[in-house]
């Protein structure tokens, strides 16, 4: 038996969904860099569950689908006020909160496909209302119910500040969306996969896949990159700060990636929004750290910036607290996790790897009072 720590290139199963070649992403064949400029999110949601676009009638009729479902049971609002909301992460609060949406879905272990995609939907349209009611909840406000004239990016953003957005908002958390919304088969769709390949339930699924996109060395790093920012707080001091973290050999947030050996195509597109965004507010100084530690950590260690380091900058400048950064991910990343469980099921064979034991050899079993 050999291991492949981490299983890096080992290739555990077929998927029509997206493609990483020669550092080239594809959603359905098409390019993001066509997808991130000219798609809405909702366009590229129909195009993962159904492996094609949608004619116009088709995106209408999803949009009205994701704005009729976007309510959420009173009873899972009305759990965020028991905890100590002030002090959960939103990613824990979330991940539980989905799980609690199965309680109150009849056909929450109904297995037949159209069921699946219908649950499909309901989460899809669900996630932003859980995040926006959370964030909402814990500074003291009432969630604000969704708008069905306003599109998906736009409706979340409305239901999170009570202000419409903008076009240049929309536009950027549209893109941010689109670029997240999947990407073969990252640790969190992976996981996602395994708990469905059980034949457990779309909910299961998605709750297990929020855990393992919580972490830093996946969705967790868009808020740790704003933590480096914050704390860097200057041009001037990142020099010394990205210096002094790479001379300890501390991981930067937000380079390097598993797969992309030359640069996460995602992070260019995001790159120039942060640039945009941030000079129209006034803070061009978020850009600018972003630009020079981009500049020291390819230098010195040859190590691009993935998608999560130039979206903290894009997220701050759209008003949004650092701690929903990951759950925005999440939001968007739902489309992706969920169109892989459909595919999962629709060829399913349990993934079950083995392990390498490296424990001690056959031991005799010494009774408690001879140890
Ligand atoms: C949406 C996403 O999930 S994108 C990834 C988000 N995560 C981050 O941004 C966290 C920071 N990045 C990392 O931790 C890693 O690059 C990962 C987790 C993304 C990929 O990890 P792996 O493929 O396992 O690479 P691994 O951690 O083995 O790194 C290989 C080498 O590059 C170094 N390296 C990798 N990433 C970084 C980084 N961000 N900063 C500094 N050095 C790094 C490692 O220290 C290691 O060096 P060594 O060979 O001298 O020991
Ligand atoms: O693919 C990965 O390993 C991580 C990543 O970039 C993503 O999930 O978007």
């Amino acid at each position: 038996m050999t291991t492949t720590r981490g299983l890096e290139g080992v290739v555990a199963t077929q998927s029509a969904i997206s493609s990483i070649i020669d550092d080239t992403l594809t959603y359905v064949g098409y390019d993001i860099d066509d997808l991130a400029v000219n798609a809405s999110f909702e366009e590229v949601v129909f195009l993962l569950w159904n492996k094609r676009l949608p004619k116009a009638n088709e995106l209408e009729d999803l949009k009205q689908q994701l704005a009729n479902n976007m309510a959420v049971p009173q009873e899972v609002l009305d759990y965020f006020k028991t905890f100590p909301i002030s002090k959960v992460h939103p990613m824990t609060a979330i991940r539980t909160a989905v799980s609690m949406l199965a309680l109150y879905d009849d056909a929450a272990e109904d297995m037949s496909e159209e069921a699946n995609y219908l649950k499909a939907i309901q989460l899809q349209a669900k996630l932003p209302t859980l995040v926006t009611a959370f964030s909402r909840v814990r500074k003291g406000l009432d969630p604000i119910a969704p708008k069905t004239d306003l599109g998906y990016a736009a409706n979340f953003l409305y239901m999170l500040s009570g202000n419409l957005p903008d076009d240049i908002e929309v536009e950027a958390f549209n893109k941010a969306l689109v670029l997240h919304a999947d990407h073969e088969l990252n640790a969190s769709t992976f996981t996602a996969r395994v708990c469905v390949a059980t034949l457990s339930d779309i909910y299961s699924g998605v709750v297990a896949a929020i855990g393992a996109l919580k972490g830093p060395l996946h969705g967790g790093a868009n808020e740790q990159v704003m933590k480096m920012l914050t704390e860097i707080g200057s041009v001037d001091n990142v020099e010394k700060v990205i210096g002094t973290k790479l001379d300890n050999k501390e991981k930067i947030m937000g380079f390097g990636h598993r797969v992309y050996r030359k640069g996460d195509p995602r992070a260019k597109h995001l790159r120039e929004m942060s640039k945009k965004l941030t000079a129209l507010r006034g803070e061009s100084k978020w850009y600018d750290m972003s630009v020079k530690i981009e500049e020291i950590v390819t230098g010195q260690k040859n190590l691009p910036p993935n998608v999560d380091f130039y979206s903290a900058s894009v997220y701050h400048s759209l008003n949004i607290d650092h701690d929903l950064f990951t759950p925005i991910f999440a939001v968007s990343r739902v489309s992706g996790w969920t169109a892989h469980i459909l595919e999962q099921y629709s060829d399913n064979r349990l993934i079950r790897p083995r392990a390498e034991y490296v424990g001690p050899g056959m031991q005799k079993y010494i009774p408690i009072d001879e140890r």
